[in-house]
Parts: structure tokens; C-alpha cells; sequence
């Protein structure tokens, strides 16, 4: 019988058990991160994040030959036990556990680069929480989007931000109070790998004051529906400025079931970026035999 130290956090509503496991001893079973997210019989979160240093992680060994400077790495896993590439609030809730532990140096805390199966992103803590750049993204695949409370299968748009996304526009925010997401939706055609699907509204008028305003629910992989979705949240707001054309704003604010978060396209040498920023919390911390 093992005993784990845990603290429990979240980002807008989108939870987390974290706990460190600096060399890497802890291998989890898919039935004990299950146990772990159980609402009921277990702590009861969103996902399951173990604190690695990335050398003591095959996926993580790999990053640090290129980018030394990430020394831990965020070992991401959904509440029904499989592994994901990457989770936007997860990241910003993991670099403010790392700090609040003292896992990382003072001078690493501004900007804190943070391993994961999608690369090195680099955290950001200011007045309003922690941002994550999220980096580049990709834009590909248009499956139709079937849900329960909808009518007819709607038009989406597949954007990858490490994970799978795809994004579907709803008519009014009554479609959206009106969608049923304890069933996951179905995609035609189904994406190889699954997908985390979201459904937006626009506000009226979608854009005041230079920021442009969308509300979202989310069906995520491996969990169901959940209160936030950081890399959703991002690529909510790339599919709507996608489909609106020129002239559509950098700055994006996504209102979700948890709270709201802001998204923001910026230029780099690279190619054109995108970042979230909201709250990041430690709500507790505990023991747990598992
Ligand atoms: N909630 C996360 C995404 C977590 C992973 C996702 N369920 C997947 O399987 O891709 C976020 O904040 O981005």
C-alpha cells in the first residue's frame, strides 16, 4: 500500500490532483489515477499531474537535449487514465504549484519553461495568475458535430495545440445552456485519436474596445464535461478569428461554465504565437492510500 502526498488545484473550475515525484519512482496504474479522480470514492478531479524532473522521464530526457532549461516536466493524465500531450490550465496550475512548493529557483520564476509531451511552454506568473504560451498551432479537418440537444450535426473545425481540438459554432447561447455533454459528441469523421470538443457563442457585439468575446462548454477527451479547458479556451478563440476573417482582434476573452480566461495571438521570430492567462489555485493538500 502506497501513501500519497497530494495537493489538490484548479484552473477556472478545470482540476487537478498534483504531487512530486522527483526521480521519476512513482508509476501510476490507469485504475489508480481513475481511483484518484472519482468524485466520489476518490479526491475527484479533472486529471491527475505527477511533478518529474524531466530527466527522470524517457519523454522528458529527450526535451532537455534541446532546451536544458526545463527541469521539470508536467506528466499529464486524464481522470479515466490515459495520458495527454498537453492541458493549458493544467500547465498554469503546475508552474504555481512548482513555485509554491519551492521545487524551482527564485530566478526561474518569471518566466519558468516546463516540459511536456508537446514541448517546452514557457509560464509566466503576473497581477492576473499565469500565462502559458501555447506556441504554434495547427489547423486542419472540418468533421461534422453531432451532440445531444442539437438538432442537426453542425460544421467544426479541427485546431491541434499539442492536443486535438474541434470547435463548432452554435447560433445562440440558448443551444448552448441547451446541450446535453454527459454523452460525448460525435464526430464525422471520427478523428484517429480522439478530440476535445467545443461548442461557442459570440457575444453581442463580438468585439468592444479592441477584445473580442466568446462563451464556450467543452466535451473533453478522457474526462467528459468540464468547467475549463485552457487549450480549448485558445482554440475556441483561433477558430472564431479563423472564420471571421480580417480585422478580427488579437485579444480574446472566453467566458466558461468555471470563469473566464484571455487568449492573446502575438508575432515571433517563429511564426505567430498564441497564450492563455486566468487563475491558477491550490485549494489543499492530503494523503491518500492508493
Ligand atoms: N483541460 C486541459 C486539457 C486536458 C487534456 C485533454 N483532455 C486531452 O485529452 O487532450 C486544458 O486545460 O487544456
Amino acid at each position: 500500500m502506497t501513501v500519497l502526498s497530494f495537493t489538490k488545484g484548479h484552473g477556472t473550475g478545470n482540476d487537478f490532483v498534483l504531487f512530486t515525484d522527483p526521480e521519476g519512482e512513482i508509476e501510476l496504474s490507469a485504475e489508480q489515477i481513475r481511483y484518484l479522480c472519482d468524485r466520489r470514492f476518490g479526491v475527484g478531479a479533472d486529471g491527475v499531474i505527477r511533478a518529474v524532473r524531466s530527466r527522470s522521464i524517457a519523454e522528458g530526457a529527450a526535451i532537455l537535449a534541446e532546451e536544458p532549461e526545463a527541469e521539470w516536466f508536467m506528466d499529464y493524465w486524464n481522470a479515466d487514465g490515459t495520458p495527454a500531450e498537453m492541458c493549458g490550465n493544467g500547465v498554469r496550475v503546475y508552474a504555481h504549484y512548482l513555485v509554491t512548493e519551492g521545487l524551482v529557483s527564485a530566478e526561474r520564476r518569471d518566466t519558468l519553461p516546463i516540459g511536456t509531451r508537446s514541448g517546452v511552454k514557457d509560464v509566466l506568473a503576473g497581477v492576473n495568475g499565469y500565462t502559458v504560451d501555447l506556441g504554434r498551432w495547427r489547423i486542419g479537418g472540418e468533421p461534422l458535430v453531432a451532440a445531444s440537444g442539437l438538432e442537426v450535426a453542425r460544421p467544426g473545425l479541427g485546431i491541434n495545440l499539442g492536443n486535438p481540438h474541434v470547435v463548432t459554432a452554435l447560433a445562440h447561447e440558448g443551444e448552448l445552456s441547451g446541450l446535453d455533454l454527459t454523452k460525448a459528441p460525435a464526430l464525422d469523421p471520427a478523428p484517429e485519436d480522439g478530440a476535445n470538443v467545443e461548442f461557442v457563442v459570440p457575444e453581442e457585439p463580438l468585439v468592444k474596445d479592441g477584445v473580442a468575446r466568446i462563451k464556450m462548454r467543452v466535451h473533453e477527451r478522457g474526462v467528459g464535461e468540464t468547467l475549463s479547458c485552457g487549450t480549448g479556451v485558445a482554440a475556441a478563440a483561433l477558430a472564431f478569428r479563423h472564420w471571421g476573417g480580417d480585422g478580427m482582434p488579437n485579444h480574446w476573452r472566453v467566458d466558461v461554465p468555471g470563469g473566464r480566461l484571455a487568449v492573446r495571438m502575438f508575432p515571433t521570430e517563429e511564426g505567430e504565437h498564441v497564450s492563455l492567462s486566468g487563475p491558477a489555485e491550490l485549494v489543499y493538500s492530503g494523503t491518500i492510500e492508493i
